[in-house]
């Protein structure tokens, strides 16, 4: 035994040899081209200042270009090379650009039989796949990027469906070192030969390896790993709308994270638009944003939390459910175009006092800056008075009142009306002026009217007027104006119900703003609109005059660098939009995700039975709209790599009440460790010294998960435990993972909403090695402190 284990060994470490010697060539090689990539920067910085423009854009062309370039290589990978593929001969001799051969099917005569009838091959092909591409000075592929089609059979092939893959190796190296190999065969029955050796074959089960280690509080990227249902979604052309459903843990998330990554090698220019990924919430933004640089790309992928799509509003506070409930719905759409006409009829000086929020903008004719609001004396706006031509002239509140509504006809925005406003009060008041018979002759007509327009208009009192009578709105400030109930009811008539009302007001008229409160503010946003603004002169230098140098110097054009940055900061539009729990959008949500995507392609990935969005209809057809008419693919991921069966085996009892009829993911696993289960004389104890317990059995991290109104509570229970454990809000679970998890009354996250035993089914698939579910009152625990709610 001890001799076989002895032998086994040596092969292991043999192979290990080769798999280091060749990484080391590729590191050698890798230093090479950085030193190429410094010398291309160096060389271009050396051309110096002077130049066109033509070639000083030129020079920061190349700058660019080398610096992305020296910064992938300079990444420190944790696993720079992480795979293998030994292949048979293939049935052309075909090489594509990575420097592969292309044929997926081997040559008639790859495999042949011996003296015996058995199957033997010579391995014609042997790859290598790793984070990025790798070429020798011989432009022979050192390692292919994991992206490239070369690579693609290390993650399809199976050994039903092998194509040319003898031997599939998974490579486990940190920076320079190589530390295992895993073999599996595709084609097991076949005796392969590579350099007149026999193929060793080493270890089983990288995947199985992958999925037991320890979780920390970041996601790993899985492309040593990835199984073949989830190439085919990673690598789906980007046509149209890529959807994706699955199950809890069957690597939605992760799959999406590849997708960005190999959209963006397969046709960066195209995406150079850049991807935007939508997340749920900032712990999951958090969780998941270093997976892309972990495979080589940034810069051109955003990934954003719901509550932080609109520039200047990062929220992160939840409604409850009912009130989330009103604000997701679709309806909201037409209260808040009516309150966008609507705000500028309320009081506004009052309003501006009362709450600071209505902004006075920069309007040409408008205030001086630093002009506060709240500042300035109280304006009169149902009477405008003016002295024109020697003569006073008054428009009064029925008059004002007639010109606005004339002036709102339409669905412009608001802000953009302000000028045909203004126009209209000029009108009025001409026309009471007397000034209109004085001309006959159409000329002097015009240049009385011209005139009588500047005077008034330069009039201190009907600057004020205006400034208070049409103030630009902001969407904050609406968005505070609708927290006064009266208003509301006006705005929402026949549309909530008075109970709506109360509660909407009610949210609205606090400070904070929630995560649904700004899917509300981009709707406003357009509805509003942006009111031009002066443009800035460009700053005169009295030396550039002395000197003579303003004519001598060409404007200094922006980088590349530069340009890239501005655009990255300034896009609301993107190239591809990735939606991830995509079940949870709200129709208001999907609204505001559908305008950065108009023409982008889109892929989404959600399961239904975690949705936490109480009416799945109308956010089906808010989905509808925000994707138009475009073609749709459908995949669907079938297996649970996160939690082990014992753990998907509870959960598929709440999913059976939660969403009758769907199917759970089938586990890939098992741990022999069933969930515990505690009934707790005190919450807090019970809860305490279950995260202890479960902190002394797993290396990595623990989630407690409780009912949204228990996290801060649940926080201070869990105060002393040190930052392996985490406590969390059932709604913020979404999409995160623990090595062990304790669910903290099941009954009370899952009567917390019309859709909470959903919810209750995402809080118990989040462990990947163990689960305690702690019961309360509410819970009705049987004598083994089974909770009604999980029991069969
Ligand atoms: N092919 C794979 N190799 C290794 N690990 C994988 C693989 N696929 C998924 N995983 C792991 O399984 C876990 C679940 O993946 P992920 O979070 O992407 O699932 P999900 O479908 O988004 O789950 P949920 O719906 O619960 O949010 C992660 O730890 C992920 O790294």
């Amino acid at each position: 035994m001890a001799a076989q284990d002895a032998a086994v060994d040596s092969v292991r470490d043999r192979e290990i040899g080769v798999e280091q010697d060749h990484l080391d060539q590729v590191y050698r090689r890798l230093e090479e081209k950085i030193h190429e990539a410094e010398f291309l920067m160096n060389d271009a910085a050396k051309r110096g200042q002077v130049g066109t423009p033509g070639a000083l854009a030129e020079r920061d062309a190349q700058v660019f270009r080398a610096g992305v370039h020296l910064n992938r290589l300079n990444n420190e990978f944790e696993d720079f090379l992480f795979g293998r593929i030994d292949l048979l001969h293939g049935k052309d001799g075909k090489k594509g650009p990575d420097g592969a051969f292309t044929s997926v099917e081997p040559a008639d005569d790859a495999v042949r039989e011996d003296a015996e009838g058995a199957p033997v091959a010579e391995i014609g092909e042997t790859l290598h796949i790793g984070r990025i591409g790798v070429l020798d000075s011989d432009y022979a592929p050192l390692v292919i990027d994991w992206r490239a089609p070369a690579a693609a059979p290390f993650y399809r092939s199976t050994p039903k469906d092998p194509g040319r893959v003898v031997r599939r190796r998974v490579i486990r190296s940190k920076g320079r070192q190589v530390l295992g190999v895993e073999d599996d065969l595709m084609r097991p029955e076949l005796t392969a030969h590579l350099d007149g050796e026999k193929l060793a074959v080493i270890g089983d089960g990288a995947l199985m390896a992958a999925l037991g280690q320890a979780r920390s509080h970041t996601m790993r990227d899985i492309v040593s790993s990835i199984q073949a249902e989830q190439d085919m979604v990673i690598r789906a052309p980007a046509a149209s709308v890529t959807e994706v459903a699955g199950g809890p843990g069957t690597g939605k998330t992760a799959v999406a994270l590849h997708r960005a990554a190999y959209l963006l090698y397969q046709d960066r220019r195209r995406y150079a638009g850049g991807i935007l990924i939508v997340s749920p919430t900032p712990l999951l933004v958090s969780y998941t944003e270093g997976v892309l640089p972990s495979l080589g790309e940034e810069g051109q992928v955003a990934i954003r939390a719901l509550g932080s799509l609109v520039d200047g509003a990062e929220a992160t506070s939840y409604d409850e459910p009912h009130i989330a409930r009103i604000k997701g719905s679709s309806r909201m759409l037409k209260v808040l175009r009516k309150a966008a006409r609507g705000a500028l009829e309320a009081p506004v000086t009052a309003v501006a006092q009362e709450e600071g929020q209505l902004s006075f903008g920069d309007f040409d004719d408008f205030d001086e800056p630093g002009d506060e609001p709240g500042a300035r004396p109280a304006v009169r706006t149902d009477m405008l008075r003016v002295v024109a031509f020697g003569s006073r002239l008054e428009l009064e509140a029925a008059e004002l009142q007639r010109i606005r509504e004339n002036a709102l006809s339409g669905t412009a925005p608001v802000n953009l009306l302000r000028p045909r406003a203004r126009k209209l009060l000029l009108d009025a008041l001409w026309s009471k002026s007397g000034g209109r018979g004085r001309h006959t002759d159409p000329e002097l007509a015009a240049e009385l009217r011209s005139s009588f327009d500047e005077d008034v208009s330069s009039e201190d009192s009907f600057l004020a007027f205006l400034n208070a009578w049409w103030p630009e709105l902001t969407p904050r400030g609406v968005l505070a104006a609708m927290g006064d109930e009266k208003r509301l009811g006006r705005w929402a008539r026949r549309i909530l119900t008075p109970r709506e009302v109360r509660q909407l007001a009610r949210s609205l008229g606090r400070e904070e703003l929630s995560v649904h409160d700004v899917a509300l503010l981009d709707e406003l946003q357009l509805l509003l609109g942006t009111p031009a603004r002066p443009k800035k002169k460009r700053e005169y230098d009295p030396l550039d005059a002395l000197t003579g140098l303003e004519e001598l110097m060409p404007q200094r054009e922006e980088t590349q660098w530069e340009r890239a940055e501005r655009l990255a900061a300034e896009r609301t539009e993107y190239a591809h939009v990735i939606v991830d729990e995509a079940q949870d959008l709200t129709p208001m949500q999907w609204r505001m995700v559908g305008r950065r995507g108009r023409t982008a392609t889109w892929t989404i990935v959600g399961d239904a039975a975690q949705s936490s969005w109480t009416d799945p209809e109308e956010a089906a057809e808010a989905r509808n709209e925000a994707l138009g008419s475009r073609p749709r693919r459908k995949f669907e991921l079938t297996v649970n790599y996160r939690n082990p069966a014992e753990i998907a085996e509870l959960a598929a009892k709440v999913l059976a009440l939660a969403a009758p009829g769907m199917r759970s993911p089938r586990a890939v696993r098992s741990t022999g460790v069933v969930p515990r289960f505690v009934t707790a004389g005190d919450l807090e104890s019970s809860v305490r010294e279950e995260a202890r317990r479960l902190l002394e059995r797993v290396d990595g991290t623990v989630g407690v998960v409780v009912a949204m109104n228990r996290r801060a509570q649940a926080a201070r229970w869990l105060a002393e435990l040190g930052d392996r454990v985490v406590a969390l809000g059932s709604l913020e679970a979404k999409g995160l993972e623990y090595d062990a998890t304790v669910v903290v009354s099941p009954a009370e996250i899952a009567e917390e909403s019309p859709a909470g035993l959903r919810v209750l089914y995402v809080a118990l698939t989040r462990a990947t090695q163990q689960l305690t579910v702690v019961s309360g009152k509410r819970d009705d625990p049987d004598g083994q402190g089974v909770p009604a709610l999980l029991r069969d």
